[in-house]
């Protein structure tokens, strides 16, 4: 079984299909032309192609994963731990979480996150996963863990045993792995970006040596390869959807994930995966589709004048206008993918770059090399500090009980028409879960579309969108107390500096755009999220 696609109330008008048909898009796609973004685009896209390959090329992997599985089960490894960020981590979880095999994801600097996953170390190996080798995030964790590995009394050989790498050829990070002894090093094809990468080594190491099935999933995925080059094959028929919605205005994506498919599981956190393909390759040069990650089909923000519901899964959507996207998970990853660069084509922007995701990393830097900046709350409200720009706070009144409340009334009331609201919390992902519940909340109490990103991880997703696409965001940002920090081994700051300062360098770059931004600091997590949801509620 491959893709299907079913579109319910949305006019997909002939102006959109039509030129993707008559310029032969299809076949040009999957013989590689690198000229279907346009001249400015083509010498990124003539190097970020190669994913119409891995279905095909990544064969090779699945013997050589399922005997290196092997051996490390065999010496009683059978915990692995994923470090990386973003594409080199959100389809790994996802094919795990699907799969239901148990794969510990590290992608993020929170200090009490980062020791919780240093639990159970005789059973662990480290995956450490990053395309450039460079990413601040996984080259802290990876540091962090062979300090662990070495306070529990292992030797320098015995620690290189314990770490498999996943990098480009030539990367920093291939280079630091000869020294460091690693058992295994995957080099993966250059010419993958890396949101597009879930069938390749990033995807696929992981998944395997955690226990998926990673050939049943390319087996999925080349069913639908095989139809690519045919007109109005199902993947073009959903970048061809992504298209018209966003040339009617509705160029929000609620993405859902529906029932199960037929006799295969619910394809758990497949919106998060997607979210990050979507926002990264589409928001940018003042435009771009922001997909928001639902809950459930009927979950607050399913629907709205400048809303297409997505619904990832078996089952008609309940919601019109809606595009309902059945198969497995192997032809859901390259059917977006496909569908995302048709889109790109459609938007008129080059799906394969990034170019606003740099400036919060150098802002961060920033910070680290300069210090934290001093900052005063403008209020501290039970277990909640108060800070503001943009203005915000111009004229609320923060002294009353419920200063918090209106402080959140305020930058709603900030977001602009067809404006949109976004929560960024550099928080544990898995202590602090109930943030999680602000989304619907917020989404409750306004007629906007309302997003949540786990900090930093969100910046390699949504956070080029914020800064690249329409400037019509909003933000929530929290961040909370550490309660135990831990040093990045040999670097200047600890992690819990290097978290405040990706929080601060973002802020600095949505401010330099002056967008409305909220700020509130827990100073108690547990506490401060238990004030806000009550506020909410
Ligand atoms: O795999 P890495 O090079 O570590 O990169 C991880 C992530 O970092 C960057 O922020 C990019 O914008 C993402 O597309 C990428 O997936």
């Amino acid at each position: 079984m491959s893709l299907s696609v079913s579109v319910h109330g949305l006019d997909v008008p002939d102006t959109v299909r039509g030129p993707l048909t008559e310029d032969d898009v299809p076949a040009r796609l999957v013989a590689k032309d690198a000229t279907l973004w346009g001249p400015e685009a083509e010498s990124e896209s003539a190097i970020r192609l190669g994913w119409l390959d891995l279905p095909a090329t990544s064969r090779e992997l699945v013997s050589r994963l399922a005997d290196l599985r092997a051996e490390l089960v065999g010496e009683g490894l059978d915990r692995i731990v994923l470090c990386g960020m973003g594409g080199s981590s959100l389809a790994p979880e996802v094919i795990c979480r699907t799969a239901g095999v148990p794969l510990v994801v590290l992608d993020t600097t929170d200090p009490g996150q980062v020791l919780a996953a240093m639990d159970d170390l005789d059973r662990t190996v480290v995956v450490v996963s990053s395309k450039s080798g460079g990413t601040v995030e996984t080259d802290s964790q990876r540091r962090a863990f062979i300090q662990a590995f070495a306070d529990a009394g292992l030797d320098e050989k015995e620690i290189g045993r314990r770490f498999v790498v996943v990098t480009d050829p030539g990367s920093p990070l291939s280079e630091t792995t000869a020294a460091m002894g690693a058992r295994a090093v995957f080099l993966a094809d250059p010419n993958v970006g890396g949101r597009y990468s879930a069938l390749s080594a990033f995807g696929l190491v992981p998944s395997a040596l955690a226990g998926a099935d990673v050939g049943a999933l390319l087996a999925e995925a080349e069913d639908l390869a095989v139809q690519l080059a045919e007109p109005d094959n199902p993947a073009l028929q959903l970048g061809t959807v992504l298209g018209a919605a966003f040339r009617a205005g509705r160029d929000k994506l609620a993405l859902a994930v529906g029932g199960s498919q037929g006799s295969g599981p619910q394809l758990q956190g497949f919106g998060d995966w997607a979210e990050q393909l979507i926002a990264e390759s589409t928001g940018k040069e003042g435009r771009g589709i922001l997909p928001v990650v639902l809950e459930s089909v009927d979950a607050p923000g399913a629907s709205g004048p400048d809303v297409l519901l997505g619904v990832v899964g078996s089952g008609a959507p309940a919601l019109e206008p809606s595009v309902g996207v059945s198969g497995p998970l192997g032809a859901q990853f390259l059917g977006w993918e496909y569908a995302t660069a048709v889109a790109g084509r459609v938007l008129g922007i080059n799906p394969f770059d990034q170019p606003n995701v740099t400036e919060s990393k150098e802002n961060t830097q920033r910070i680290l090399g300069e210090g934290l900046p001093e900052e005063r709350p403008a209020a501290t409200i039970g277990a909640i500090e108060v800070y503001g720009s943009g203005g915000v706070l111009d004229g609320v009144d923060l002294s009353s009980h419920d200063g918090v409340s209106l402080a959140i009334d305020a930058l709603l009331a900030s977001i602009p028409p067809r404006g949109y609201l976004a929560v960024m919390a550099y928080l544990d992902r898995q202590k602090d879960a109930s943030a999680e519940g602000l989304r619907a909340a917020l989404a409750r109490r306004s007629d906007h579309a309302v997003t949540f990103g786990w900090g930093p991880r969100f910046l390699h997703s949504t956070g080029q969108y914020h800064k690249g696409g329409p400037q019509v965001g909003a933000f929530l940002q929290l961040t909370g107390v550490v309660a135990e920090d831990l040093q990045v081994p040999d670097q200047p700051y600890s992690f819990g500096t290097l978290q405040a300062a990706q929080a601060g360098g973002d802020r600095k770059a949505l401010a330099d755009r002056q967008r409305p931004l909220l700020h509130l600091h827990l100073t108690d997590r547990a506490a401060g999220l238990d004030q806000l949801l009550a506020t909410l509620s």
